[in-house]
């Protein structure tokens, strides 16, 4: 199976924006085990802005764009180079690949992501994808959120499955931070407007997406026919379950064919 993982800054930073240790090993371990059994493994990661925060020692994620950007060019080397040590103890190799709005609009820059991506995977390597937030900073160049990247990936891998891994385990009734009845929902079949509505606001104060992004993202991936998950990203091991079809956190099925 092609499947294409994304893991968000909550799941990857800590508040303090420094790496959550436990969580970044155990997700390479079983994104390692799951490209051992024969899987094509995509990874879209967030968290070099997050990760920035923490290795300059600001007390906040910024609001500026410019420290926002200065914060992604410090982050994204302390990303890659975490990544390259961890999945290298698994003997495995990743690739950095940071697009932008325009690479994914530009039919050229487009094929050749396609193009790239796909020699990657022959070769064996383990693509690791990114907005490239240090240019991509207006609504005209950037992609915004890494969610909607995923699922750009996804479509454009032709891949037959995208997860998302979050710091909740999935889609709730509504949002389970502010609702003690809210309830997780396992399937959801078709993507109708009351669903897009159970979705309000970011979780944490580090992640840019919320669950809107989300579901925006599921909507775009099952309409080209394939299924997405959200997942709680402090189990990585759920990956086994979803890769195997089994049920975790919530599943979004590919729109049949008409
Ligand atoms: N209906 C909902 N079900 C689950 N989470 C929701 C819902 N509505 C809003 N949320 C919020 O969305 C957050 C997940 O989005 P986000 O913080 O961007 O996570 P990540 O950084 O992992 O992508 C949850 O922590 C929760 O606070
Ligand atoms: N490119 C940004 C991604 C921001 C983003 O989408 O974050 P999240 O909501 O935590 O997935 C970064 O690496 O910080």
């Amino acid at each position: 199976m092609r499947i294409v993982v994304k893991v968000g800054t909550s799941t990857l930073a800590y508040a303090t924006g420094r790496l959550n240790i436990r969580h970044t090993e155990q997700l390479v371990k079983v994104l390692s085990d799951l490209k051992n059994e024969g899987h094509e493994v995509i990874l879209v990661s967030s968290g070099a802005i997050g990760m920035g925060v923490g290795k300059l020692s600001l007390p906040t994620r910024p609001k500026d764009t410019t420290t926002k950007q200065a914060c992604a060019a410090v982050g994204q080397c302390e990303l890659m180079y975490t990544y390259d040590r961890l999945f290298n103890a698994y003997n495995h190799t990743v690739a950095q690949i940071l697009l932008t709005g325009v690479d994914v609009e530009h039919t050229e820059r487009r094929v050749n992501f396609q193009n790239t991506l796909s020699r990657l995977l022959e070769l064996g390597a383990l693509p690791i994808i990114n907005e490239n937030d240090t240019v991509a900073t207006d609504e005209i160049t950037s992609i915004g959120d890494n969610d909607t990247l995923a699922a750009i990936v996804a479509c454009c891998a032709k891949a037959d499955m995208l997860v998302l891994l979050s710091d909740i385990d999935g889609l709730y009734t509504a949002n389970p931070h502010t609702h003690t009845d809210a309830k997780l929902i396992p399937l959801v079949e078709e993507i109708t407007p009351e669903v897009m509505a159970l979705a309000d606001g970011a979780g944490s104060a580090l992640g840019t997406g919320g669950m809107a992004t989300k579901l925006r993202a599921a909507r775009m991936v099952t309409s080209s026919g394939a299924d997405m998950v959200i997942a709680n990203g402090a189990h990585p091991e759920l990956l086994y379950d979803i890769a195997a079809g089994r049920s975790a956190g919530t599943r979004f099925a590919a729109r049949k064919e008409d």
